[in-house]
């Protein structure tokens, strides 16, 4: 029976196209039953379409402007997700930080991918805050890993980490390619170890 997975995505999604390309050449063996977007703007939301992948777009604005709080969003995304009953969630470029009212639905079966080593740059913009940390000579590498989410951000166990380096030429940019470079490898590798397919 295929093992079914639910991705999230806020942006580009470019991780969600290394799964797609993945399952579609045979790679994974597994399936998307659902992508959810926190941005209707989503690019990752066109990727899903043009893969033939169902679509949820949940934003948190509707909520903020009813004075609802972020643990009613996170039960009421959580009961949508759970009718789908995932194998795994698989958050790639998702930029929410979820409550334990949502992780506590999912048995720790959510997995998050990380632009940084552990205990790094924990949070948002961490590529740039590594490169500005070479800058400063503080640091010699940086990496990727994904993580086993907890309500601590970015503190969950690592399932797969893997270094990358830093060059006295690297602009931010060439950084940013290196770096999405190996996260497109270790996302679908995280996937495959997680559910042991
Ligand atoms: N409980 C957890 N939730 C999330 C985790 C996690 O490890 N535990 N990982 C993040 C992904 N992430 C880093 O890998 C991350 C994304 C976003 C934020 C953040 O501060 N978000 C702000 C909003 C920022 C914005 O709108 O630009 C927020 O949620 O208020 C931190 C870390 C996904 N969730
Ligand atoms: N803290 C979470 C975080 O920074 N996630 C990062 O968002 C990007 C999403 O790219 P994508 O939309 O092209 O997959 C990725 O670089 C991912 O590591």
């Amino acid at each position: 029976m295929l093992r079914r997975i639910i991705v999230f995505i806020s942006g580009n999604g470019s991780n969600l196209q290394a799964i797609i390309d993945a399952i579609q050449s045979g790679t994974l063996e597994c399936k998307i039953d659902l992508v959810v977007s926190s941005k209707k703007t989503a690019y990752g939301l066109t990727r899903a379409e043009k893969a033939g992948i169902p679509t949820l777009v949940f934003p948190l604005k509707p909520y903020q402007d009813a004075g609802k709080t972020r643990i009613e969003y996170d039960v009421d995304l959580a009961n949508k997700v759970k009718e789908y009953n995932p194998d795994l969630i698989v958050l790639a470029g998702w930029m929410l930080i979820l409550s334990k009212e949502f992780i506590n639905h999912f048995n720790d079966n959510i997995i998050n991918l990380h632009p940084a080593l552990p205990g790094q740059f924990d949070g948002v913009n961490a590529i740039q805050h590594a490169y500005e940390a070479f800058k400063r000579g503080e640091i010699t590498k940086t990496g990727v890993m994904v993580h086993k989410v907890i309500p601590e951000v970015d503190k969950g166990e690592p399932l797969i980490i893997e270094e990358v380096p830093i060059f006295e030429s690297d602009t931010l940019e060439t950084l940013e390619e290196r770096i999405h470079s190996v996260e497109h490898k270790v996302i679908v590798q995280s996937i495959k170890k997680f559910l042991q397919i």
